[in-house]
């Protein structure tokens, strides 16, 4: 038996709703003739051509699947069912694979890849929908016949019946049983390569907190809630309201001090319903709310003073920043070295506008500070995006450790360069969407080493203090790690510097 207890994210997606056969669209790469029959719904049918796009021509889930759905005239209600088989089927795609490999004999890189893309649909409603046996295999066997080999039916209905007959439970305790190590078995029943489940286990043992290893790749496996943040300055009325019981799907909670949760439904119909001023109220996770806000708020801010938004794009944070600087008598530089990630910037600071100037070079280069010194620099770094691997399904499957070293060089040239840029006494944010400590703490004790001007701040208490309430933040570093199991929010690292007289010259 492994250490994972089977509570694992199957029993927690959301029902298959089932989908009605309204005509299949036709843009699969198999052998799709006309279909005969009401057999293959165009849910599925679509849900399988995203996963083709993604998992065979790179494309993001994010972007393919409204695209697709739009293309095939999907309703509103099969929405849902073709959004959850593609992202479910995409998470969990390690284990379904090693379930597939299990149940067939077969190790999945000997399966057609079309066929093993029918699969691990069929594998998804099985054990994470709960579909019904019949229908799921019935309609993966169609599906197969459409778009891949009919020789292969007979394939994909033996081992989807085979996959089937198992509980979830017990299909933990097969992977364990024929895992290499322990590990291998771990990451292979939550589904993460092994490397990210190490370099996650490495990061909470910092903390002495690695016993809270598959709770966090548990909250991997499920979408986050949509968060919301208002901008300080800008109808903060909403919160009352909302309190009062005003809106039925959003709620003012979680732990920063101006974050909302959905509860589902549509967030651009939740903003427009609030009725405040545009760009005012906008989606964004929590902990970039903690990460900008420990920023403006890890000091009294003084009017006149300059802030640099380093790397900006697409914008959130510059918002967040924006609207402090504007309450406070400050000015926000926000640069961004891709001109359309610059263009999303100037939109997602409209409603500050006045306040934030949007700028596109390499923050490496002198281009990007104007010649002036700066009271407060964030750098929100290009990082491996580890802490964010709830939002995009597909993202393990494409990060290596290889991507690491590039990385974390881009990180501390960036750093250097903004240190450059900060006036003495001034304050820097480091902040990433990834707990690895290669682009966390190694990155931070590398920085000082090269500083020695800099003095690390205490972002624990800057964060504890802005915090909602209470915030279980652990471990002795004087850096913030927020985790999505822990605070519901992204993996996000936060430390903060301040520039000191002394050794400035
Ligand atoms: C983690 S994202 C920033 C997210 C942003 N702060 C927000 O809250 O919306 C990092 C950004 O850095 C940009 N970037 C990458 N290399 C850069 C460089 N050399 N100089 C400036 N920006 C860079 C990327 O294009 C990306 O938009």
């Amino acid at each position: 038996m492994s250490e994972y207890n089977g509570r694992n994210a199957e029993n927690r997606q959301s029902g298959d709703r089932g989908g009605a056969s309204r005509g299949a669209g036709n843009r699969s790469g198999g052998p799709r003739g006309p279909q005969r029959g009401p057999k293959v719904s165009p849910a599925r049918l679509a849900a399988y051509d995203v996963m083709r796009d993604v998992t065979d021509r790179e494309a993001y889930a994010n972007l393919a699947l409204p695209a697709r759905i739009r293309e095939a005239g999907i309703d509103h209600r099969d929405t849902a069912l073709v959004t959850e088989l593609v992202a479910g089927s995409l998470r969990m795609r390690g284990r379904y694979d090693r379930i597939i490999e299990i149940a067939s004999g077969r190790d999945t890189e000997h399966i057609d890849a079309r066929t093993l893309n029918v699969l691990r649909l069929g594998v998804h409603q099985l054990l994470g929908m709960r579909t019904a046996s019949h229908a799921a295999v019935n309609e993966s066997v169609e599906l197969q016949r459409l778009v891949a080999s009919p020789n292969g039916a007979g394939f994909v209905n033996g081992v989807l019946r085979a996959i089937g007959r198992t509980t979830p439970e017990e299909w933990d305790e097969r992977i364990a049983e024929t895992a290499k190590s322990k590990d291998d078995a771990l990451a292979a029943q939550t589904s993460h390569p092994t490397w990210v489940l190490r370099a996650l286990r490495a990061s909470l043992k910092a903390e002495g907190r690695d016993a809270e290893l598959v709770e966090l790749l548990e909250a991997d496996n499920v979408a986050p809630r949509v968060n919301l943040a208002l901008l300080p300055g800008f109808d903060e009325e909403l919160i009352e309201d909302v309190e009062s019981g005003s809106f039925e799907a959003i709620t003012f909670e979680g732990p920063s001090p101006i974050g909302f949760m959905m509860h589902g439904g549509d967030p651009a119909r939740a903003i427009e319903a609030a009725q405040v001023h545009e760009g005012a109220l906008r989606v964004q996770d929590q902990g970039s709310q903690l990460a900008a806000l420990a920023l403006t708020r890890a000091r009294p801010v003084q009017a006149g003073e300059r802030w640099l938004d380093l790397c900006s794009g697409p914008g959130g944070k510059s918002a967040l920043l924006g609207a402090e600087a504007r309450l406070a008598g400050a000015t926000v530089r926000a640069n961004e070295v891709a001109p359309h990630r610059a263009e999303l910037v100037r939109n997602a600071v409209e409603a500050v506008a006045s306040t934030v100037n949007v700028v596109s070079f390499d923050g490496r280069e002198e281009g990007a500070y104007d010649g002036q010194q700066y009271d407060r620099i964030l750098v929100d770094a290009p990082c491996s995006g580890l802490g964010a691997l709830r939002r995009r399904p597909e993202a393990r499957w494409r990060k290596t450790p290889g991507d690491l070293p590039d990385l974390t060089q881009l990180q501390g040239e960036l750093l250097d360069a903004a240190v450059a840029h900060l006036a003495v006494g001034g304050v820097l944010a480091y902040v990433t969407c990834s707990p690895h400590l290669a682009e966390t703490r190694v990155s931070v004790e590398r920085l000082l080493g090269r500083h020695a001007d800099l003095k690390e701040l205490d972002a624990r208490e800057v964060v504890t203090s802005i915090a909602r309430g209470p915030i279980d933040l652990a471990g002795d570093q004087l850096s913030v790690q927020l985790w999505p199991h822990r605070h519901g929010t992204d993996a996000m690292f936060i430390a903060l510097f301040t520039k000191t007289e002394e050794s400035a010259s």
